[in-house]
């Protein structure tokens, strides 16, 4: 099963609109179309900033994509401050992260809430990057494995194999986020190939054959292909790499195979 490798730029709360446009226009500029036959690229920009990475997008005609950093398990109502799955979709994104860490951390989302905004994701058509990924304290106790595939399990939990085959798994270390400790390779390896197994038995094996499974966590053009050279790890998540349109397309264009750009 032959996985197109993706690799997706999480702006976090970086960059007003105006800034999302310099910097979509800088990574089209460095990308010449040939690289998006071997490589899936998206930008997941801050809400404020996505109609007008829209209209770049569909103006220009550009090949990548792009998504939102998070959306509300809601569909419309008296949620004030929420951002529905259908708002997102009538922009044109394709991706939606959901769980991620600094959204478990910092607004209290459990794995109850991502299965419910990953549901919802699925409902308007977006495609969910689900987060995991363990602490400091869980690694070192050696409990990273079993931590990373309960919180897949109940961010997925109920879900059919048809919807499963729609989802992108990012495995993100806690630990090694903004921090520049980058995991290893095979530590990257392990977590993936154990969360494509669990992908088989929730749903079935072809599914988990399919599904893209990403690795993030301190990702640079230095480390990049040694982490998506991996058997089981299909791409990265990609958060301070990700605002520097030279460092990006790097990165992109070795995720391609090359040539670098
Ligand atoms: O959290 C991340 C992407 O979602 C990773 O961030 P960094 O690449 O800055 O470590």
């Amino acid at each position: 099963m032959s996985r197109t490798p993706f690799i997706a730029g999480n702006w976090k709360m970086n960059l007003n609109h105006l800034e999302a446009i310099a910097l979509v226009q800088k990574i089209a500029f460095s990308l010449p179309a040939k690289y998006f036959e071997k490589v899936d690229v998206a930008v997941i920009p801050p809400f404020t900033d996505i109609r007008s990475v829209q209209t770049l997008v569909e103006g220009d005609k550009l090949l990548l994509t792009y998504g939102a950093q998070d959306l509300s398990p809601h569909d419309q109502g008296a949620y004030t401050g929420d951002i529905s799955g259908a708002f997102l979709a009538k922009l044109g994104c394709t991706y939606v992260v959901v769980g991620h860490s600094e959204r478990r951390a910092g607004h209290g989302e459990d794995d109850a809430t991502v299965l419910a905004k990953t549901t919802a994701a699925l409902k308007h058509g977006l495609t969910p990057i689900v987060c995991i990924g363990e602490g400091l304290d869980v690694r070192e106790a050696g409990e990273h494995v079993a931590h990373n595939l309960e919180q897949l399990r109940g961010s997925l939990a109920g879900l059919s194999a048809d919807q499963i085959a729609k989802v992108v798994v990012a495995y993100e270390p806690v630990w090694a986020i903004g921090t520049g400790k980058v995991a290893s390779a095979a530590d990257a390896q392990e977590v993936c190939a154990a969360v494509r197994t669990e992908l088989a038995s929730l749903a079935n094996v072809d599914t988990a054959a399919a599904v893209r499974i990403l690795y993030g966590g301190s990702v640079s053009s230095k480390n990049v292909g040694e982490i998506v050279g991996q058997t089981d790890v299909d791409g990265a998540l990609v958060g301070g790499a990700s605002l520097k349109a030279d460092e990006f397309a790097t990165l992109c264009a070795i995720a391609a195979g090359g040539p670098l750009p």
